[in-house]
């Protein structure tokens, strides 16, 4: 059953003033917010607003420009290599499209981080990989190749993966994207069982409004660097913030602009110097 609580000592994962720009582009502006322990929080808002920038900066590929990432307490920007490899020893990640080794098989796919991070001897390796895909319902697929799977079946393999390793945070970057309605529907109904199952914080980004809302006990929407709401699912969806609204409602007008920035139209489509217009 969802439930809410976003109290301070039960965020795992947390955001603190964070300003961060890929060069000269700000992308995050003074960002605070806090991933609630235990928890499914959903990350949504417009395309590039900087949703999949925060769990880079969770995972420690990126580091803040000011402010504090913090997980568990300890500010992922100032952990040096060992640090930074300890704490993603506790993270489980599903990037986008959860793409698997194309030359290895299901078994092997899964069993890749546990050969990568630990020394348990095959026995151990096999219990794990086959308890994980048993949980994603794939323990018979195990020998096949990613080439002779389904798109959902290799994103339930792309999920085994990203809890192999029993994290506490579990951070899936559009683990929908390209999946048909049934096979969306099984991966929803997997991350939310995979959550509470094996008592994981998960942090889901995700466009499908309707899975993302049925799922999620946590909602954030990012608008263009900033939080422009969060709360329980029905929370954010009774928002009256224009930026919200338009979101929720899938509205194709509203703050959220068309165009990427750029030069004026005047500039771009006006007279060329030394042409006639
Ligand atoms: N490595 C990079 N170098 C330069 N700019 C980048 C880089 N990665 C992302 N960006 C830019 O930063 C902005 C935020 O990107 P990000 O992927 O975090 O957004 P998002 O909210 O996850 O978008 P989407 O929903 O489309 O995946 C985008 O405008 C993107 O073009």
């Amino acid at each position: 059953m969802p439930s809410n609580d976003s109290s301070p000592a039960s965020a795992l994962a947390e955001l603190r003033n964070v300003t961060f720009g890929y060069g000269e582009r700000v992308i995050l502006r003074d960002l605070s917010l806090k991933i609630p322990r235990g928890k499914v929080t959903a990350l949504m808002g417009a395309s590039g607003g900087g949703k999949t920038t925060v769990l880079r900066l969770i995972g420690g590929q990126y580091r803040a420009q000011q402010g504090e990432v913090l997980f568990d307490h300890k500010d992922v920007g100032r952990m040096d290599a060992a640090g930074l490899y300890a704490a993603r020893r506790r993270m489980g990640m599903l990037f986008q499209f959860g793409a698997l080794f194309t030359d290895l098989n299901v078994f092997e796919n899964v069993a890749f981080p546990l050969r990568e991070h630990t020394d348990l001897s095959d026995a151990l390796v096999r219990d794990i990989v086959l308890m994980k895909l048993h949980a994603v319902g794939l323990r018979g697929a195990r020998d096949l190749m990613p080439s002779q799977i389904s798109g959902g079946m290799a994103r339930r393999v792309a999920l085994a993966r990203a809890i192999v390793l029993d994290p506490e945070l579990v951070m899936y970057d559009e683990p929908f994207a390209g999946l048909d309605p049934i096979s969306l529907g099984t991966a929803a109904q997997l991350i939310r069982q995979l959550n509470d199952a094996m008592g994981l914080t998960t942090i889901l980004v995700s466009h499908d409004l309707e899975a993302t809302f049925a799922l999620a006990d946590h909602v954030i929407i990012l608008g263009p660097g900033v939080v422009a709401a969060q709360g329980t699912p029905d929370e954010v969806r009774a928002s009256t913030d224009p930026l919200v609204h338009q979101f929720v409602n899938a509205l194709p007008t509203g703050p959220v602009p068309f165009h990427y920035p750029g030069p004026t139209v005047a500039s771009d489509f006006g007279p060329l110097d030394g042409r006639s217009a």
